[in-house]
């Protein structure tokens, strides 16, 4: 049957998956937890936390390990074991970033703020390298010549900085053409002109 993408209603760590199932055209259900979570939902959880993605009776919890899972199955994890290989590193240096931003807005917003926007053209310059060095920003591939699952967990973790810093890609061209490009996919404009798009927050506590 249908993929069911569970999760919350937040971008968080299920907006990637769903910017991958959007692109595309891979038709999922979006299944939200939130009700009950604690009693009902949590208990389920192979580490008691959300997303999950059911397949059948494949139940596969940890964001990333989603990612790969819908990589392999749709052609979306490189041509080649080197292009793989870059598709992990990225995807680590993604997480690493990541659980910096989610930290900052979860433990420490008002007065962390300022130093993770400040830090932020460091953590940032890898990827622009990366993308660079490994991929073909104008058309969006974070590696080699054709899309891979990476790119939606790239292109997210790039809008929330962008939402919370607005500037922080003018000084990385590769990332800034980058991110058009994926904002300029037809299945993810579209997307991104729904309500259900809108209406989500991208963290648990509101803040951005
Ligand atoms: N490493 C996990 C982390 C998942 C996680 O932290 N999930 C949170 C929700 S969110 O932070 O991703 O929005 C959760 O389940 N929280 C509820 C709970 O822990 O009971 C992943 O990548 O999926």
């Amino acid at each position: 049957g249908k993929y069911q993408l569970i999760y919350f209603n937040v971008r968080g760590r299920g907006e990637a998956t769903r910017y991958l199932f959007k692109d595309n055209g891979i038709d999922y259900d979006e299944v939200n937890c939130r009700e009950n979570w604690a009693k009902e939902w949590k208990s389920q959880m192979a580490f008691g936390q959300t997303p999950c993605l059911k397949d059948n009776d494949l139940s596969l919890v940890q964001s990333n390990a989603i990612l790969r899972y819908l990589g392999r199955k749709h052609g979306l994890y490189g041509s080649n074991e080197e292009e793989a290989a870059y598709i992990d590193m990225i995807t680590e240096g993604i997480e690493d970033l990541r659980v910096k931003y989610v930290t900052m807005i979860y433990k420490n917003y008002e007065n962390g703020k300022e130093p993770y926007v400040a830090d932020l053209p460091k953590q940032l310059l890898p990827f622009e390298k990366l993308v660079t060095k490994h991929g073909d920003d104008k058309s969006g591939f974070s590696v080699g010549n054709k899309r891979s699952f990476v790119d939606y967990a790239l292109f997210d973790l790039l809008d929330i900085n962008v939402v919370l810093a607005p500037n922080c890609l003018d000084d990385f061209p590769a990332l800034s053409a980058f991110y058009k490009a994926i904002l300029n996919r037809p299945g993810i404009a579209a997307y991104r002109e729904t309500e259900a798009f809108k209406e989500r927050t991208i963290n648990g506590n509101g803040k951005q």
